[in-house]
């Protein structure tokens, strides 16, 4: 028999080689969920000048002998004071408002006693109080953002505020995605009994997207090597950086996934991993463009797409953050010893007391969809994992 590649080194040999797709440029509000291209400067300086942190009084350095100043004007954002503060005089400030020439300090309104046009406060505040000073944000020409960021709400802020009006973000990869059996039919038709409905496709098209990628639905081939070669051929044609085919993938006499990818030319890479579901996973290559041959039972599907599919989109797009992360959790159900192929059992995780806590689901058997829309995350066991014990902690990915 032929022997299982460990994930690890699957995974490796996947994303080694792996080239970015071209940049292009988007408009900031479109840029959400994005990556970016290349690193990003500050167009300017933020704060541009010192500004003040609080509604107040600004101040000189300077204290009349009397402890009362001068209030001779006012400075609230957008609209600075004239000119330099004089030794004995106070600006009315807010919050944001630049501070003036000659003020170090501002004092806060709510300690100030005013009276008519002077004012005077119990206690000093000290030098720099209530400053915020210029550049404390970003300076202009600082790199604010690196290549390779996934454009989140903060980033997408920042990049706001350092002037850009459009980004440069990694084109999504497309992913074509062949359902095959003559078993399938599209959700919503009549299907009979002998019929299954192909669900893998918008499941895996989500985990696409949610990747960065963008999902092309390929349709439904039947198991037949010509019309399986015609799908690739034509997501090929179709600009496809990834060509997936959705089942066929194992030994079977039916089973024409591999065969069809070879026909039309591809470089094999790994075929059978060690790793339960998912074992019959298939990965080549058809010049730049990548071949996948997912495991049909829908969950086997999933669960390599999570740890392959998934990941070679993010590489595509340059991301810093490439495999899934795992955390740890406390185990609640006992689990057994592993043998040497790496499990993912579907689990439910939660918090208790402040603390992850993760149970196994009732059946882990990998064509059931019931169990995986249960599960929130796959417990990682590891190969060869001795028996673990209730209360233990386990490695986990979130799905
Ligand atoms: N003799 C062996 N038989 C099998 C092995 C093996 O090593 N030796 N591996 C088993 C494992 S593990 C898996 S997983 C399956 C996967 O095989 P295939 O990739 O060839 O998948 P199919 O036979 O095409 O389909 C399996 C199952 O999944 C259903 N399916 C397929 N595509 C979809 C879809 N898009 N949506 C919903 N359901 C789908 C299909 O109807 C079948 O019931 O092979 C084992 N056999
Ligand atoms: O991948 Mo099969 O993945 O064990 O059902």
């Amino acid at each position: 028999m032929m022997a299982l590649m460990p994930v690890d080194e699957a995974q490796a040999a996947l994303l080694a080689g792996v080239t970015a797709t071209e940049t292009e440029w988007v408009e900031l509000a479109e840029a959400g969920g994005r990556t970016l291209a290349a690193d990003l400067a500050a167009l300017r300086t933020q704060p541009p000048v010192d500004v003040s942190t609080m509604d107040g009084y600004a101040l000189g350095k300077d204290v009349a002998s009397d402890g009362w100043y001068s209030v001779v004007g006012e400075a609230a954002a957008g609209h600075a004071f004239g000119r330099s503060l004089a030794s004995g005089e106070a600006v009315r400030i807010f919050t944001g408002a630049p501070v003036p020439e000659g003020a170090d300090r501002v004092a806060l309104q709510e300690d100030a006693e005013r009276e008519d046009d002077r004012v005077r406060f119990a206690t000093r505040a000290p030098s720099g109080a209530y400053i915020r000073k210029r550049g404390a944000d970003f300076i202009e020409g600082e790199t604010g953002l690196f290549a390779g960021t996934r454009l989140g709400f903060g980033a997408l802020g920042l990049a706001a505020a350092m002037n850009h009006a459009r980004l440069p973000v990694r084109r999504r990869p497309r992913v074509a995605l062949i359902a095959s059996g003559d078993e399938l039919v599209k959700p919503g038709t009549n299907a009979l009994s002998h019929q299954i409905v192909a669900s893998s496709t918008v499941a895996l098209a989500r985990l696409v997207d949610d990747a960065g990628g963008e999902a092309i639905d390929m349709g439904i081939a039947p198991d037949d090597l010509s019309a399986l070669r015609d799908r690739i051929r034509s997501a090929m044609t179709g600009g496809a950086n990834v060509v997936v085919v959705m089942g066929g993938v194992s030994v079977g006499d039916h089973d024409h996934t591999r065969p069809a990818f070879a026909a039309e030319g591809m470089e094999p890479g790994f075929w059978k991993i060690a790793m339960r579901p998912g074992k019959p996973l298939m990965h080549g290559r058809l010049g730049r463009v990548h071949a996948l041959g997912l495991p049909g039972n829908p969950v086997s599907t999933l669960v390599t797409g999570l740890l392959f599919l998934a990941p070679l989109v993010r590489a595509m797009l340059g991301r810093d953050d490439v495999l899934p992360v795992a955390e740890t959790a406390i185990v609640t159900a006992p689990l057994r010893a592993n043998d040497m192929r790496r499990d993912f059992l579907r689990a439910r995780l939660s918090v208790e007391a402040g603390r992850l806590i993760v149970t196994p689901v009732a059946n882990q058997d990998s064509a059931l969809l019931s169990m995986i829309a249960a599960a929130n995350a796959l417990i990682v066991r590891r190969e060869f994992a001795p028996a673990a014990e209730i209360g233990e902690a386990v490695d986990i990915i979130r799905i």
